[in-house]
Order: C-alpha cells, then sequence, then structure tokens
C-alpha cells in the first residue's frame, strides 16, 4: 500500500479535478446536456438529494464490510485491494453529494486543516461545556 508520506498536494489536486468533472457533469444535467443512460454522475443527480443521500449510506456499508473482511483476511493484499476499491465508491459518492449542496472537496479539507492540532477529546469537552452554558 502507498506510504502516508507520498505528495498530499497529489491528493489535493486528484480530489480538485473528480469535483471538477462532477460540478461540470452537475451542470451539464441541469442544462439537459448529460444522459443519465450514458453518465453514472448524471444518474446519481437525476435521483436528487435522497438519492444521492441514500447511495451514501450503502456505499458505506459496503466500505465497512470490506474492512471487516481485510482485517479477517490478517490484511490479505487482495482484501485491501477491496477494501480501497469501496473507500473509492464512498469517496466518489460524498464528492456527488458535495456538489449537489453546493460544496468543494476543498471546503471540507479546509475545516480539517482548521482541526488540525485540535485534540479531538479536548473539542468534545469544549463543546460540552459550551452547550452548558
Ligand atoms: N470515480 C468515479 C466512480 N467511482 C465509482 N463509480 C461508479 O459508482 C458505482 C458504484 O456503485 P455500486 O458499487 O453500488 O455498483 P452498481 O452496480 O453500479 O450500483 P447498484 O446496481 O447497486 O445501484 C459504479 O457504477 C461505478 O462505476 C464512479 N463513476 C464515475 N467516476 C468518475 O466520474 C467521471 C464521470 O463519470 P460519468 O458521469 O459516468 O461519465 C468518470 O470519468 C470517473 O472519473
Amino acid at each position: 500500500m502507498t506510504s502516508p508520506a507520498q505528495n498530499p498536494s497529489n491528493l489535493d489536486s486528484a480530489l480538485a479535478h473528480l469535483a471538477d468533472v462532477v460540478d461540470q457533469r452537475r451542470d451539464e444535467f441541469k442544462a439537459g446536456d448529460a444522459d443519465p443512460k450514458t453518465s453514472y454522475t448524471a444518474l446519481l443527480f437525476s435521483k436528487g438529494d435522497d438519492g444521492i443521500l441514500k447511495k451514501i449510506g450503502e456505499e458505506a456499508t459496503e466500505a465497512v464490510m470490506a474492512a471487516k473482511d481485510a482485517r479477517n483476511s490478517n490484511l490479505a493484499p487482495e482484501q485491501q485491494k477491496l477494501l480501497v476499491g469501496e473507500m473509492a465508491d464512498l469517496w466518489f459518492h460524498c464528492l456527488i453529494a458535495l456538489s449537489q449542496f453546493g460544496l468543494r472537496p476543498e471546503d471540507v479539507v479546509a475545516e480539517l486543516n482548521r482541526r488540525l492540532g485540535t485534540s479531538g477529546i479536548e473539542e468534545k469537552a469544549a463543546r460540552k461545556a459550551a452547550n452548558k452554558e
């Protein structure tokens, strides 16, 4: 599997490029220029909010099942490969959902960057304290 230290800017640009493709398909679909019979992305946009969100649930479940299989196989390479495939499906469908709601992967990356260095435990405790006020 790939090293976690591999150039992160490649990840940014890959996600941004795919989001550009998805946004373009969304706009083409709205304009009647993308056919759900030939474009899977257009097919998803034709299903609207509920269809897109349902698909994320399905893909998340498939990723969980692939992860369990990978663990049960002691991280056998072929199971790892299947897990990567399911995670890719999940990420792709998340990009569709972001596009549907007028958002970009850059928004999610910015939020993750904002959180960098903030312990999740501390953040949760601060949130609970703020909610009590
Ligand atoms: N990255 C993806 C991508 N990842 C996954 N998928 C599709 O996501 C689907 C995954 O769904 P499932 O696992 O549920 O399988 P399924 O059998 O298709 O679905 P169901 O029958 O269960 O509904 C598959 O049909 C995949 O082909 C993707 N479809 C498209 N893209 C990208 O989007 C671009 C535009 O695609 P089109 O709009 O189809 O031209 C492509 O060039 C790719 O770059």
